[in-house]
């Protein structure tokens, strides 16, 4: 009862709670489908800050940008709650999950693998897999076939990733069927559902209840744990026969370093904390971090776009004149990082897209020890759920919110958007990682789309589901037209 009375003191105010369950009967009846819907009438009902207990867990759920604010920006609060622990199997303790002091000590070495000179070789890798996209696309582009772009982007996505993060081919648009890729494909779904599922989301009650699904899980985890296994050990015996031939031959062309493209797996093999190489082991769990979180979230983002640019003509129109002037009419020109940076029309779409349809709609934390956040004392253990997906809604910092309006994101605007309101790659310490390689790579495919296809409002309507990621149970369609200029 204590901490409810902390935060209750602290102003927030909550669904009339039960003994022992609190308010997980609310929940009774309601589905990944319906929970976007239960948390806006929640907002309606208590504020913007809602106090909300299930079982024995308490919190708090926020959609307030300067509870956000607090929360995102504090050195205090960046632990995750216990929800994330599904993923633990799959991604070990990597970047996502760890706290503390090994959080800080990885993120510290892993910031540098992003650095500008490395993203600036990814975008060929961004380019080639996109033209396999539209070339494979062109089957179906007769303007009346209704195509979902999520299994289709999360292939490319699949692509790009594997080979930036891990520097190897696994062609999963041309291949689908090749064992990691359908590791990958099966455990994402399966933790979607274990996400939803209470008596999936932890291992001791899912062996019981799901036993087939739980060895399943199990099964490709291994399967994908063993392929990064091979990756990590064959990079690091060529990049030690390459530094080996470098010292003999110190003039000879280095393979590592310059002819061929670094992966991130490359930056991490030769980084050390405190004068200790990191391991294969520390090495796999940010490399499946890296393919956890780089190709589900750019697929929504992809997928989401290219469904708004389908829907809004106007925008279409201008996003494409934009791509003809600075690209150019020869469909087959490969863009670079600085053609990619002159589109600024298409970021400005793009960010409106991630406003309406944020990739990541709920991120969790866990408050380790009593801590004032905006003014409000909020007790240890706390679970806090920060709901991006209503806070950019919210008609204070976005006027009209549910209308798709990429000017709110040009240059004569952007200034007066409130950075907690809208959060898509979270902020603060925390933030993610990977946010510029995603914006070059969502640049990358949509501009290859738009310059080959013409986008149709085609198939029914999204209904935005929160499993894991933002996807849609109705499919996220278009229909395509080749373009013709
Ligand atoms: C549109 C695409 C993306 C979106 C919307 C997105 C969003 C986010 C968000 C909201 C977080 C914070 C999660 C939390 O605190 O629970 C995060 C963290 C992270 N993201 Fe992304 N992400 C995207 C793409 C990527 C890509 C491409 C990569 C890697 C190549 C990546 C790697 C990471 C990592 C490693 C973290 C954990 C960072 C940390 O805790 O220090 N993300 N991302």
């Amino acid at each position: 009862r204590k901490p409810y009375r902390m935060l209750e003191a602290a102003g927030m105010r909550g669904p009339k709670k039960l003994p022992l369950i609190a308010n997980a009967g609310l929940l009774i009846g309601e589905s990944a489908a319906t929970m976007m819907d239960v948390e806006f009438k929640l907002i309606e009902q208590f504020g913007r800050n809602v106090r909300f207990g299930i079982f024995h867990e308490f919190g708090f759920l926020t959609a307030d940008a300067r509870m956000i604010e607090a929360i995102l920006s504090s050195q205090q609060t960046i632990s995750k709650n216990s929800l994330y622990t599904l993923l633990q199997g799959w991604l070990g303790n990597g970047l996502l999950l760890s706290t503390g002091k090994k959080w800080f000590r990885r993120r510290k070495i892993i910031t540098p693998t992003f650095h500008f000179k490395i993203l600036e070789q990814f975008v060929e890798v961004f380019d080639q897999q996109s033209a396999v996209m539209v070339e494979q696309l062109y089957a179906q582009a007769d303007g009346a076939t209704v195509i979902n772009m999520f299994p289709v982007a999360c292939l490319t996505a699949l692509d790009i990733i594997a080979e930036t993060s891990m520097g190897v081919k696994i062609n999963a648009q041309r291949s689908p069927e090749f064992p990691y890729v359908q590791s990958v494909k099966i455990v994402s779904n399966m933790m979607a559902e274990r996400f939803m599922n209470p008596l999936q989301r932890f291992d001791c009650t899912m062996r019981v209840f799901y036993p087939k699904l739980f060895a399943t899980l199990n099964h490709h985890i291994k399967s994908m744990h063993d392929f990064t296994d091979k990756v990590i050990r064959e990079r690091r015996e060529t990049l030690t026969s390459s530094l080996n031939r470098s010292s003999a031959h110190p003039d000879a062309d280095d393979d590592v370093g310059s002819k061929r493209k670094l992966a991130l797996l490359d930056v991490l093999l030769q980084s050390s904390i405190d004068g200790q190489p990191l391991s294969n082991e520390d090495i796999r769990e940010e490399v499946d971090t890296f393919m956890f979180e780089g190709h589900d979230t750019t697929t929504s983002a992809i997928a989401y776009t290219l469904y708004l640019l389908a829907r809004h003509e106007r925008v279409q129109q201008l996003a494409f004149e934009e791509i003809k002037a600075v690209i150019g009419t020869d469909k087959s020109r490969p863009v670079d990082m600085r053609l990619l940076g002159e589109l600024k029309y298409l970021e400005c779409v793009i960010k409106e897209s991630l406003r309406l349809y944020p990739p990541v709609p709920n991120i969790g934390r866990k408050i380790t020890e009593d801590v004032v956040l905006d003014g409000k004392l909020i007790p240890a253990n706390t679970n806090v759920t920060l709901l991006t997906y209503q806070a950019q809604r919210d008609p204070k910092y976005f006027p009209d919110p549910e209308a798709f309006k990429p000017e709110r994101f040009s240059p004569d605007y952007e200034g007066n958007i409130d950075v907690f309101a809208y959060t898509p790659f979270s902020a603060g310490p925390r933030n993610c990682i990977g946010q510029k390689f995603a914006m070059l790579e969502v640049k990358s495919t949509l501009s290859k789309m738009l310059r080959h296809f013409e986008l149709l409002p085609l198939g029914k309507p999204v209904q935005p589901i929160m499993n894991l990621i933002l996807r849609s149970t109705t499919g996220i369609n278009v229909g395509l037209k080749p373009r013709v200029y």
